[in-house]
């Protein structure tokens, strides 16, 4: 392919202004990492928060790339052509390169919810029919695959080749996670969307956004920029935050769907609440719909109604979204059941890591808890430290005894990361090893308690500085529930 190939949009005139000769620079791969290139690849330059890619245009050339894209001009032994936004240039060039993706693509943004509201559309994809796929925090799922992830929306070079992979293997549906990091470096900008949803937004990432405004805007560029005017915009209606989606979804020309409680195009209008399932009224049009939607958590209705909102939206009937929904499996590690003691405490892992996570798990568990809840959870390094005392105060408000642990310490010390919780949790007791943690709530059980050890689900491992140790709170939690009698 050649370089002037790979533009689009308003980088055809960029690109074109370079020379001819430039623009007929035949191209293998592209690469934003100097240290992937090989030869006769393009390198494009990104600015990033360690480095500027730049930087590294020589080492790009000396490896043998065939050109280099970048913000400014660099001085390099091979052409260099110079445009206005590189990041969203790797997107919109990785989307040609590779040149297919599956024909029906949806994304979702929101400070909780996404991994749940993208499992859930694939699955009702997959019942109406269709080969189908979710990309996300939990890794890729397709009829194909089952794989761990590392990026909850991955950078575009691998986005693509993943897209391209999925659509020969006959992938025709995807659902995928935007992330706020993602929309805002231009991750997303090569992706045909047919629909998209928003599902919240909470205090998330203040380590990466000034402001909750900033925040809020780089999750709306998924409507403003990226979905194609005239498209369905899901948006889950009962948020703080769902009116300013909803005007943003608007002014960009979008077919605006609500959902929820305040919701036009799927109403919601009762929920019973069950053990292990939930019997929810939903009103579409005219029609009356109860659903049983065998999962515990008022949230997981909202995800459950903005997947079939998104499912609706590219070509699944009413009634066969609304069957789907009774069939639906939670992500794994989201309020995920993972046993119970044989006096019948259950024990729950889960993966809220942030304020609005943990309140809502933590309430959502309260109903059917006869006994005292009693939940286990830490806060990881390098990331937003301003969330560990709000957490810590929830936790404690929210339950009956608290054990403050390790999450992924990361670069910090694991200790400190622990007393800024424990600064707004005076009740907490401190457990630091998190096998140990695991341990000492299950201990504690008796009849009618209910367990929640939060803020890794899924992950299969823990990062102690620069080292990741296998450790999962699904293997840790079922030892534990082996090994005690009561
Ligand atoms: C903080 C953050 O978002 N970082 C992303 C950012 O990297 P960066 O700005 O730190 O990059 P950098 O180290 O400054 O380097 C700048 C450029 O120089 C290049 N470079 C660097 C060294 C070299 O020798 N040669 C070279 O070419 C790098 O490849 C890069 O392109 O740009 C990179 C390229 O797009 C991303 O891969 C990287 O994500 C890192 C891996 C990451 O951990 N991101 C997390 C925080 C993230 O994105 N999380 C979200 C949200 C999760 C959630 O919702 O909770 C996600 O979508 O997963
Ligand atoms: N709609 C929701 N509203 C509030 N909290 C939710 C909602 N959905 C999920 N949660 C909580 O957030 C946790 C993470 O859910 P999920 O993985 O679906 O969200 P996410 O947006 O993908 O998160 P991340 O950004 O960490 O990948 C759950 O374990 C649960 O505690
Ligand atoms: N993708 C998120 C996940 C955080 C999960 C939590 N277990 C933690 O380590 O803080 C992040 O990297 O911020
Ligand atoms: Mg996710």
């Amino acid at each position: 392919m050649f370089l002037r190939d790979l533009a689009s949009g308003e980088f055809q005139d960029q690109v074109g202004k370079a020379s001819d000769i430039v623009g007929g620079i035949s191209i293998s791969g592209i690469t934003a990492d100097s240290r992937k290139v090989e030869p006769g690849m393009l390198f494009v330059a990104l600015s990033g928060t360690k480095a500027d890619g730049a930087a590294y245009a020589a080492d790009a050339a000396a490896r043998g790339a065939a050109a280099v894209v970048a913000g400014h001009a660099v001085d390099a032994s091979v052409p260099v052509v110079v445009v206005d936004n590189p990041r969203r240039f790797l997107a919109l060039a990785a989307a040609r390169f590779f040149g297919r993706q599956p024909e029906t693509m949806v994304a979702v943004t929101g400070t909780a919810g996404k991994t749940s509201v993208a499992s859930f559309t694939r699955q009702i994809w997959a019942e109406a029919g269709h080969p189908a796929a979710q990309i996300g925090t939990t890794g890729v799922v397709s009829p194909t695959r089952n794989e761990y992830g590392s990026l909850t929306t991955p950078d575009p070079v691998g986005l693509h080749k993943l897209l391209a992979e999925l659509s020969d293997e006959g992938v025709t549906h995807a659902a995928m996670e935007a992330s706020s990091h993602g929309l805002d470096q231009s991750r997303l900008d090569g992706v045909n969307l047919a629909a998209a949803a928003f599902t919240n937004l909470g205090r998330d990432h203040m380590d990466y956004h000034p402001t909750v405004e900033h925040y809020m805007a780089a999750k709306m560029r998924l409507f403003d920029t990226l979905l194609p005017k005239g498209s369905p915009a899901v948006i889950f209606a009962d948020d703080p935050w769902s009116a300013e989606a909803i005007r943003v979804a608007t002014e960009a020309g979008h077919d605006v769907r609500t959902v929820g409680r305040n919701g036009a195009f799927l109403s919601l209008k009762r929920v019973e609440h069950f053990r292990h399932k939930q019997v929810a009224e939903i009103h579409i049009g005219d029609e009356i719909h109860e659903v049983h939607i065998p999962l515990a958590g008022d949230f997981q209705i909202a995800n459950a109604l903005v997947a079939a909102g998104l499912a609706m939206s590219t070509g699944v009937a009413a009634p066969v979204a609304m069957k789907a929904l009774e069939k639906l499996v939670g992500a794994s590690g989201r309020l995920e059941l993972v046993g119970h003691t044989k006096a019948g405490a259950l024990a729950y892992v889960d993966y809220a890591h942030k304020p609005d996570a943990l309140e809502n798990v933590l309430n959502s568990v309260r109903p059917f808890t006869t006994g005292r809840v009693i939940v286990v959870f830490g806060c990881g390094g390098d990331r937003d430290k301003g969330k560990r005392p709000i957490m810590g105060e929830i936790a404690c408000r929210l339950s009956d005894i608290v054990i403050v642990t390790d999450d992924n310490p990361r670069s910090e010390v694991p200790a400190v990361i622990r007393s800024e919780i424990m600064a707004a949790a005076p009740k907490a007791i401190e457990i630091g090893d998190r096998a140990q943690a695991i341990r000492a709530g299950v201990a504690m059980l008796s009849a009618g308690d209910t367990l929640v050890v939060a803020g890794k689900g899924h992950e299969e491992g823990q990062t102690v500085g620069d080292v990741t140790l296998p450790f999962s709170d699904h293997t840790e939690l079922r030892k534990a529930l082996e090994e005690f009698e009561h």
